[in-house]
């Protein structure tokens, strides 16, 4: 265990540095996941967010600075974590359930044992009558809803998604938005989101680092205490505006 854990610290960052060629795309990150926390990456496009991910999923060696998930150092070690991109596609020849089984199936589990694994899951996660559909004959909504399954399924622990609804209508995303809190309700996990919609990022998280343009530093981390559960009528209060109100002005600074 390394000696910098608090506890209940599931995931900690520390300074990272990445460059690509000469060009500087991450600058001194460090930041915390605790235990069933909600901690959002708020940052302008192209800032470099989908670096950091790539840093903690292992895919990408930083310069400089550490990973480490419960207290073991992870840097540039894959396969600990779950790491959803925003257009996550499922395999269109596969049914959902064994699109969701997939990370099981791949870990060395048969395809019988599975699919019993994935079953329980998908009331839960409101794909219920779904399991032996193939991915066109869902909604966007109901795809994407299969694709966290699948990333859930693969590290139950701490989960990375990039995104995950840029893709969808204005209506669906926010349908999504109070989805998700809810099955994070029942299932427990800690999540590192990213997204560049501020209002999206108030009303899902515990906790908000804000971002700079290029190269990426932390400009501010800001705890969001707005009661829970939440939901959209939260939107309109005034206390939702005020940090808004307050988001607005660190990011345009
Ligand atoms: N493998 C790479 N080689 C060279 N440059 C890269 C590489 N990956 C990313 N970059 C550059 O790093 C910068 C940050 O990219 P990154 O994808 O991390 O940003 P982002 O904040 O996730 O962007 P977006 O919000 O648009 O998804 C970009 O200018 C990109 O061109």
């Amino acid at each position: 265990m390394n000696s910098c854990q608090k506890n209940n610290e599931k995931l900690l960052v520390k300074n990272l540095r990445k460059s690509f060629e000469n060009l500087l795309v991450v600058d001194n990150i460090s930041l915390t996941l605790k235990e069933n926390e909600f901690v959002t990456l708020l940052g302008p496009s192209g800032c470099g967010k989908s670096t950091i991910f790539n840093i903690i999923a292992g895919l990408l060696n930083p310069d400089k600075g550490n990973v480490y998930i419960d207290g073991e150092n992870y840097t540039g070690k894959t396969g600990r974590v779950s790491y959803m991109y925003q257009k996550d596609l499922l395999l269109p020849w596969k049914r959902i359930i064994d699109n969701v089984a997939l990370p099981l199936v791949i870990k060395g589990e048969s395809k019988r044992k599975a699919r019993e694994k994935v079953k329980k899951y998908f009331e839960v996660f409101g794909l219920e009558g779904f399991e032996y559909k193939y991915p066109f004959q869902l909604s966007g909504g109901m795809r994407q809803r299969a694709a966290l399954m699948r990333t859930y399924m693969f590290s139950k622990d701490v989960i990375l998604l990039d995104e995950p609804f840029g893709g969808l209508d204005a209506i669906t995303k926010s349908k999504m938005q109070k989805w998700l809190l809810d099955v994070l309700n029942k299932l427990k996990a800690s999540i590192l989101f990213i997204t560049h919609d501020i209002e999206e990022a108030i009303f899902l998280s515990d906790k908000i680092y804000i971002l700079s343009d290029r190269p990426a530093s932390i400009k501010e981390e800001i705890i969001i205490n707005l009661p829970k559960p939440r939901d959209r009528e939260i939107t309109t209060s005034e206390e939702f505006n005020e940090i808004k109100r307050h988001i607005l002005n660190i990011m345009n600074n």
